[in-house]
């Protein structure tokens, strides 16, 4: 199973106001200006691979995605794939709002061609995933709340078995438990041998999920190949925009910049980071730490719920640049997730750390148990500078080396 963009370019006519278009056809003169959304797209999706495209916004990631499912056509080119495509693009797009949900479902179902036996197993298994009641599915879909009204769409989209699965950042549907159960669902499609086509801005979940990548810049393809080399390219283009950005901005606001990002799921967060505190040998001032000195960071957090967890951490610089993460995951080939209700307290040491002159951050994160939906995050927080003061050599960090032929 491959996905196949040839010479894929879409234009779209773009009119100031909405008469112009009648003013145009009436005088049969140009009132609208073309807007070249994608052009020169040319790729293959492999089969059973799951395929990521980055890029800022408006970059032409969700067009392409369109033109995949079918929903748009392109202006030039063709796409071609085989088997049964499920789109989790803009979910519930097609539905009534005036049927119910059961109709709803049913309507999909026929969409698919389905009838008799497969269309009652289609309702069932939908409806089963949305975790709706028989009294909310009888209802009109449009007295549903967005977040039931997702929970039904997401349900009738991954119903079928689809041999290509197309994917709009559709991992934040719904509240905490349905995103994961979302998130599983894709999981279990993709082991299943689906070619998943995953558009998202969160990085790490691009990392984890996808074996290769594209950049979309500009409705071009500005880097294709494998995920890790086309995701440190965009990070690298992202870091120059922000330090063109703020090198007026935050630095004229005095130097460095502290912030709590706002968590995806800030206040209902199951895994919440309470604290963060470092350690060094002497104690004295964590905010200075010596080149090769012990460091140990605490990191505490809080359970509200029994599902296992993880947690990461990474040292960056303020340009955003990682030096170093890591997770509980890693540990010792894969550690078990932690669990439990309450507090935890977890501690990294690093012996002799080998951190160079310079300043540095904190991010955290708290993962559930695949270590792909992060459940809170704090980023860019407790700085600290490194004085190397013992040895003459610079950069960011010490390498082991050996000179080999110094007289
Ligand atoms: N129906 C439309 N009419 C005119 N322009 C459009 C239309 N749909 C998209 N565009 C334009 O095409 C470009 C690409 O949009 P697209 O939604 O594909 O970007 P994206 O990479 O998915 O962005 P985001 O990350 O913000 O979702 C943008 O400049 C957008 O304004």
């Amino acid at each position: 199973m491959t996905i196949c963009f040839e010479g894929i370019e879409k234009t779209y006519m773009v009119y100031a106001r909405p008469q112009d278009r009648l003013w145009e056809w009436v005088t049969r003169s140009q009132r609208h200006r073309v807007h070249v959304a994608l052009t020169g797209v040319d790729f293959e999706v492999q089969a059973g691979e799951t395929f990521g495209l980055i890029g800022e916004n408006g970059a032409g990631k969700s067009t392409l995605l369109k033109i995949a499912a079918g929903t748009i056509r392109p202006t030039r080119g063709r796409v071609t794939q085989q088997g049964r495509v499920a789109a989790l693009l803009e979910l519930g797009a097609g539905f009534h709002p005036e049927e119910s949900g059961y109709d709803n479902i049913r309507f999909m179902a026929a969409l698919h061609g389905l009838e008799g036996g497969a269309m009652a197993d289609f309702v069932q298994r939908a409806t089963a995933f949305s975790e709706l009641t028989r009294e909310t599915l009888e209802r009109p879909v449009k007295t549903y709340s967005s977040g039931m009204f997702m929970r039904l769409a997401f349900a009738a989209a991954t119903a079928i078995d689809p041999d290509v699965l197309i994917v709009d950042e559709a991992l934040s549907v719904g509240d905490l438990h349905f995103q994961k159960k979302s998130l599983n669902r894709i999981l279990e499609l993709r082991e299943r041998g689906a070619t998943v086509l995953f558009c998202s801005h969160n990085l790490y979940q691009v990392r984890s999920l996808c074996q290769r990548a594209a950049w979309v810049h500009g409705g071009q393809i500005r880097a294709i190949g494998a995920t890790e080399d086309v995701v440190t390219a965009y990070e690298a283009h992202e870091r120059r925009r922000y330090s063109d950005s703020s090198s007026a901005g935050a630095l004229a606001e005095g130097g460095e910049k502290r912030e709590r990002s706002a968590s995806p799921t800030a206040s209902t967060a199951p895994v919440k980071i309470v604290r963060l505190c470092t350690e060094s040998a002497d104690g004295i001032n964590p905010a200075q730490v010596d080149s090769f000195q012990d460091l140990t960071l605490e990191i505490e957090v809080e359970a509200y719920s029994n599902a296992p967890f993880h947690v990461g951490f990474a040292i960056v610089r303020p340009d955003k640049d990682n030096v170093f993460g890591s997770s509980t995951q890693f540990q010792g080939g894969g550690r078990s997730a932690m669990q439990g209700i309450g507090t935890h307290v977890i501690r990294v040491r690093f012996p002799r750390l080998p951190l160079l002159s310079g300043e540095y951050l904190w991010n955290v994160y708290t993962l559930d148990d695949t270590g792909l939906q992060v459940l809170d995050m704090a980023e860019l927080i407790q700085p600290f500078t490194v004085l190397n003061q013992k040895h003459r050599e610079f950069g960011l960090v010490w390498l082991e080396h050996e000179w080999l032929s110094a007289a």
